[in-house]
């Protein structure tokens, strides 16, 4: 679709989603190195985690029989074991075993007391009737994971955790999808880069620090290809290295109706321009479709980006976050959304989905409200500095009074 008409959002993520595959190289990393990078395979279990029956609490095992409703129970410390030894010793009916956290349940117990639940006298434990049921305090084995089964699925960006748990099987070494490699550049004869003087008429490159950060937030490997001057043969020799170089190519700039705009032709000549134009704001002139590869079979994927500040970075969560994700093997992981009471009035008309800029928070009510950050202009990027969320007005959706609910999509740690 190249023409005056523009896609909705949801029409353009699902044209996006249908067009891309995942990357399928692999590479296998030692644990230490993995966080962040998406599970190519499935991480089995090999063993029962934990492998043994072991107590929860420092206090004292005892078989969980020997208590008796309504009475007091009184048991003989007859032994001790401590996390690591492998007790062995077979204990007689009215005898207990001090016990450490973590240690091995002896053979036949089944029950553990804290030791601030009972009381210790000449040698004896007394528990008062109530204090527990049989098995408790006891961790069985393989109540975590048991040996076969998946502990981690395929498509994980991993995180702490499942570092964590991969550890705890044993295993120092994952299948991780190779990293997705994404090019980007600048485009505007008025883009100055830091460090640079700002001479009249000019303003500083802001796009490609905030799309760096984002391709960083989702551990993609970026290719920074700099400033590119509103030059058509400029421009082609840059995005020729990009195509060459990487599965993605990240512009911004360049993709509206101006004299200057060539990024969009350049597509049309290079590949194919899937859509162009979504009918959202800010963003709405942003193109998408495939790159040619010399001698190769699969495309690169060319999202161009508009220009303006604001709208770079919310055609970014809206359309490439996701479809970078998919492309580099994870499993989806759509930002959090929720609904919260809005407390501003905000015009719109129906026929396009906007995304303003808010603040979310609990109310004094302990509730979800949001509040808009301020002039919402599609250069403002103090409005997405200072947001924590995106306001997503749907596109059938018109005004919206103060007070009303609207849609949400959090930024989280992760975007
Ligand atoms: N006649 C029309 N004009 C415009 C339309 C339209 O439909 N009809 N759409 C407007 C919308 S909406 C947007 S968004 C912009 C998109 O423009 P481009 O993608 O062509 O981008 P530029 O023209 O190159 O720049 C727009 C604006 O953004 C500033 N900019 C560009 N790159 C950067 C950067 N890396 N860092 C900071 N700021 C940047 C640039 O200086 C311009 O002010 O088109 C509207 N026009
Ligand atoms: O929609 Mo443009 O993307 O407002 O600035
Ligand atoms: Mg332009």
């Amino acid at each position: 679709m190249t023409g005056g008409d523009s896609l909705d959002v949801a029409a353009a993520r699902a044209a996006i989603a249908a067009a891309i595959r995942p990357i399928t190289g692999r590479e296998t990393l030692p644990l230490r190195q993995a966080l962040g990078r998406i599970l190519a395979e499935d991480v089995i279990s090999p063993i029962d985690v934990p492998a043994h029956d072991n107590s929860a609490m420092d206090g004292y095992a005892f078989a969980g029989s020997a208590l008796v409703d309504g009475l007091e129970t009184v048991l003989r410390v007859a032994a001790t074991v401590h996390a690591g030894d492998v007790p062995t010793m077979t204990t007689a009916p009215g005898d207990c075993v001090r016990i450490m956290t973590g240690a091995v349940m002896p053979p036949g117990l089944d029950t553990v007391v804290p030791q601030e639940l009972c009381r210790l006298e000449d040698g004896r434990i007394h528990i008062a009737p109530g204090t527990l049921r049989a098995g408790d305090n006891r961790r069985l084995r393989g109540e975590d994971l048991t040996r076969g089964r998946p502990a981690v699925a395929a498509g994980q960006r991993l995180r702490p955790a499942d570092l964590g748990l991969i550890a705890s099987l044993g295993i120092a070494e994952v299948a991780v999808v190779r990293r997705l490699r994404v090019a980007l550049f600048s485009t505007g004869n008025e883009l100055r880069t830091l460090g640079q003087p700002l001479n009249a008429g000019c303003i500083y490159d802001s796009n490609r620090y905030s799309l760096m950060g984002a391709l960083d937030r989702l551990g993609v490997e970026v290719i920074d290809l700099g400033l590119v001057r509103d030059d058509p043969e400029a421009l082609a020799t840059t995005l020729d290295e990009a195509i060459a170089r990487a599965d993605v190519v990240l512009t911004s700039g360049g993709v509206s109706v101006g004299d200057a705009d060539f990024t969009k032709d350049l597509l049309a000549r290079r590949g194919e321009i899937a859509f162009w134009k979504v009918a959202m704001r800010p963003g709405r002139p942003f193109a998408f479709g495939p790159l040619r590869r010399a001698e190769q079979a699969d495309a690169a994927w060319l999202f161009a980006l508009p220009g303006n500040p604001v709208a770079a970075l919310v055609t970014f969560y809206a359309f490439v976050r996701d479809a970078l994700l998919t492309l580099g093997g994870a499993a989806p992981q759509p930002l959090p959304v929720l609904r919260a009471r809005c407390t501003t009035a905000v015009r719109k008309r129906p026929g396009r989905t906007e995304f303003q800029r808010g603040i979310v928070s609990p109310d004094a009510d302990g509730r979800w409200a949001v509040r808009l950050t301020g002039t919402q202009g599609a250069g403002v990027l103090r409005s997405m500095s200072e947001a924590n969320a995106l306001v997503v007005l749907g596109h059938a959706q018109g005004s919206v009074a103060a007070g009303d609910e609207v849609e949400v999509w959090l930024f989280d740690g992760l975007v």
